[in-house]
């Protein structure tokens, strides 16, 4: 590229950071006034209040005045909001104003015209952009194509351009360090250097360089179900983050950052992607994991963790009873039990006050079933509670008369009389009347726990009721289907009950029981959350899926996925794309594939991949790095010498690296070994801990979602991974290295990487 280009860019570029320069000094000025002017509004608040209070008309002109200065401040407050963001946009504009630069042609007769292309937009006069967002409209063709036709999506319809130059920009605090122009031949540089930089703790936004097809899940407006089946280190994770902050651009005044909603793997993976929406310019959608969702709403019962679930060791049996109570079919099954509960079955406890049954069970029955047939379950629910609140008054006047209260009464202190009386007038026409107040005051408080257990549907016992319909199943669901038999079920139901018991329960358990919870209640979901994101789909099951779509019934759902990482479910995640495909309606629901893999190096890519069967498709950026090596130790002394000395190499050449261990036994014992000899690691146990800079020891199903420069697999031996069924486990840690893979064997290498071809590491 000519220097005279770049001087010309160099040149536009410090014409437009002068502008930038001039709109800042406006908008502190505009900041500064609406500062001053609330700060004024609220001295002269008292001022300038008229209050009159002696006639209806006063009132109603203070009420009219306060409303007035309210809204003075409110709007002062806006424009210092509106001149806060904006400052805020033009600071960053300011160091990076643009990335891109296109020019395109709208027809052979239009005139040529330039853009740039930045994190924000900017103009100087309302209609003239010096800067596009990249989540404009027109941005868009910066992404999806060449040089020559591309189209791109406009509130009017569809547009075809004809794109002449493509030209990508480095700039660092106002200079532009490389120019690059870009055509179909030349390999994107600005993506070659932004993946060879080292990783960082924390994920970084990816605007300058989105792909085309991951433009596509971007900018999609139109699928109730987006389903991206991707490769690992396709960029699955940071399509969906660019994708929140197009969303709230596209839809800005309509949608904000809490009605947008991601489910991710775990804790760590929270941490390390929550700079990249702040980076852009916007707030952090709401993040949780699916186990701290389900588990917020069980707090009486401990829930089995990550580790529990992934140290299972089931009999094929469970398996299939899993698989069960996983499916779809089993979701069908609970939303037809919960229907039959409206002419039948629902199970009650009585109301107890004083340890003594206060309303019978029988009678609560009686009432339940007492109202009219079409009824449904939450108006059900709501008008026993309304009945069993007028019994509750009812019997108010009964129990004044009862001994207890009578003791209460003389027992009382004259602190406790004077709570009772509050500020009610202590006149009485006689000691009977007043004996009659203290008394109505004393059971109205003893009843005050009756009532918010009403309220709260006490007298319905979810436990019961969970059992009960698991007890019901085989009449609802053909077990051979499942290739279960009725004795194995009921077995399975026993020691469902038997955890229960204990307060425990499987995750596989607990949707199914919230869910029969919520139809029990009449709960409808939250209408207000519009969309929800799911990350590493494949460790979900169907029946999970299809109880967040009745949770959030307004919700647009994208969901991501590698199929070859699925290291919970297995290959029973292969049914899950068919199991999807019958829940949302076909036409609004798009499959995006994404194999081009762009966090590893071609060589641990290649590796990585031969390390599956029949995996999905996965091709390797072609980015140079050194070969993958295996290393078999003697024992587990001679093992733990080759990490540190791997660990010494990676640090003395700035790579961050994590060391990732089969179970979290494997990683303690690794751990206690490294600190005992000095070496400094932090081990992560559980998904709610935080990432942490430096060496880490983190278990296998912990590192799901997260990379790192260097990755040691610490005995990747044939004690540890052996089965068939691990090779989507193995598959997961080893994609997890951005630049340099090191396989650790104790005695004997894993059979699993038998088949990899042996040009593709290197042995030590
Ligand atoms: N278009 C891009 N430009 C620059 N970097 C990219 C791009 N796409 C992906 N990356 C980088 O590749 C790495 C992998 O991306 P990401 O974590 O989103 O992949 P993933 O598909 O979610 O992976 P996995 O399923 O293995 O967790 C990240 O460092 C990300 O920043």
């Amino acid at each position: 590229m000519p220097d005279s280009i770049k001087a010309q860019e160099q040149k536009h570029l410090d014409a437009v950071i002068a502008k930038i320069k001039v709109a800042e000094t406006a908008a502190k000025k505009r900041i500064d006034s609406a500062e001053g002017d609330e700060a004024g509004i609220r001295k002269n608040f008292v001022n300038d209040l008229r209050i009159k209070t002696d006639s209806y008309e006063g009132l109603l002109e203070t009420a009219l005045s306060v409303r007035q200065q309210q809204q003075l401040l409110a709007e002062r407050q806006n424009s210092w909001q509106h001149a806060t963001t904006e400052l805020s946009t033009l600071k960053r504009l300011e160091d990076k104003s643009y990335f891109a630069r296109i020019d395109f042609q709208e027809g052979p007769t239009a005139k040529p015209e330039t853009i740039y292309i930045g994190l924000g937009s900017f103009s100087d006069t309302p209609d003239h952009f010096l800067v596009y967002d990249w989540r404009a409209p027109i941005s868009s063709i910066y992404y999806d194509g060449e040089l020559g036709n591309v189209s791109y999506q406009t509130p009017d319809g569809e547009q075809t351009v004809d794109v002449q130059l493509k030209r990508q920009f480095q700039i660092e605090d106002g200079t532009i360090v490389t120019l690059y122009d870009t055509d179909q031949t030349v390999t994107d540089q600005m993506l070659l250097s932004a993946l060879s930089e080292h990783s960082d703790t924390k994920m970084k936004s990816i605007v300058t360089t989105i792909q085309k097809e991951q433009n596509r899940i971007i900018r999609d407006t139109h699928s109730d179900l987006l389903f991206v089946q991707g490769a690992a280190g396709s960029g699955k994770t940071a399509a969906i983050l660019q994708r929140v902050a197009y969303l709230l651009y596209r839809y800005r005044g309509h949608l904000n950052a809490g009605q947008v909603m991601l489910f991710s793997p775990n804790q760590l993976f929270n941490d390390y992607i929550d700079q990249v929406l702040p980076e852009l310019g916007e707030h952090n959608m709401v993040q949780m994991t699916y186990y701290q969702y389900a588990g917020r709403r069980l707090p009486k019962i401990e829930v089995e963790t990550l580790a529990q679930r992934f140290g299972e060791v089931n009999t094929p049996i469970q398996n299939r009873i899993s698989r069960l109570k996983g499916s779809l079919t089993f979701f069908d099954a609970v939303t037809n039990y919960a229907d039959h509960l409206e002419g039948r079955d629902m199970v009650f406890r009585n109301i107890k006050f004083k340890d003594k049954v206060f309303i019978d069970k029988e009678k609560i029955e009686e009432i339940y079933y007492g109202f009219n047939r079409n009824y449904h379950l939450a108006n059900r629910l709501q008008a026993t509670k309304e009945a069993l609140i007028r019994i509750l008054n009812r019997r108010i006047s009964s129990e004044m008369r009862t001994k207890w209260v009578e003791e209460t009464i003389e027992d009382l202190d004259r602190e406790q009389l004077n709570a009772l009386y509050g500020d009610d007038p202590r006149e009485f026409e006689s000691a009977d009347k007043e004996f009659q107040f203290l008394a109505r005051k004393v059971v109205m408080k003893a009843f005050d726990p009756i009532r918010k257990a009403i309220v709260r549907a006490r007298f319905l016992s979810i436990n019961t009721q969970y059992v009960h319909m698991l007890r019901d199943m085989p009449n609802r669901i053909d077990l051979n289907d499942f290739h279960i038999t009725t004795a194995d079920w009921q077995a399975s139901v026993d020691e469902t009950i038997e955890k229960l018991k204990e307060r425990h329960m499987q995750l596989v358990d607990t949707t199914p029981y919230l869910y029969l919870y919520d139809k029990m209640t009449g709960k409808e979901g939250e209408r207000n959350m519009r969309y929800v994101f799911l990350d590493e789909i494949q460790d979900y099951n169907a029946f999970q899926l299809a109880f967040l779509k009745f949770s959030f019934p307004r919700a647009r759902f994208t969901m991501l996925g590698d199929l070859n990482q699925a290291i919970f479910t297995k290959e029973n995640s292969r049914t899950l794309l068919q199991e999807l495909s019958t829940m949302f309606d076909p036409d609004k629901t798009k499959v995006v594939q994404l194999t081009q893999s762009y966090r590893s190096t071609q060589q641990v890519t290649d590796f990585t991949k031969h390390i599956l069967k029949n995996g999905e498709a996965v091709t390797a950026f072609d980015r140079e790095g050194e070969l993958p090596t295996v290393t078999v130790a003697s024992d587990e002394a001679d093992g733990i010498a080759k990490v540190i000395a791997q660990v010494q190499r990676n640090n003395a050449e700035d790579e961050t690296t994590a060391i990732i261990g089969k179970d979290l036994e494997d990683c303690r014992r690794l751990t206690e070994e490294l600190k005992a000899q000095d070496v400094a690691v932090t081990l992560i146990q559980s998904e709610n801990q935080r990432l942490a800079p430096g060496v880490i020891v983190v278990p296998s199903f912990l590192a799901k979602g997260l990379e790192f420069d260097a990755v040691i697999v610490w005995q990747a031996s044939a004690s540890r991974y052996a089965a068939e069924d691990e090779r989507q486990l193995l598959y997961t840690i080893c994609s997890r290295a951005m630049h340099r893979l090191s396989l650790i064997a104790v005695a004997e290498r894993s059979p699993l990487v038998a088949g990899i071809p042996e040009d593709e590491y290197e042995t030590i």
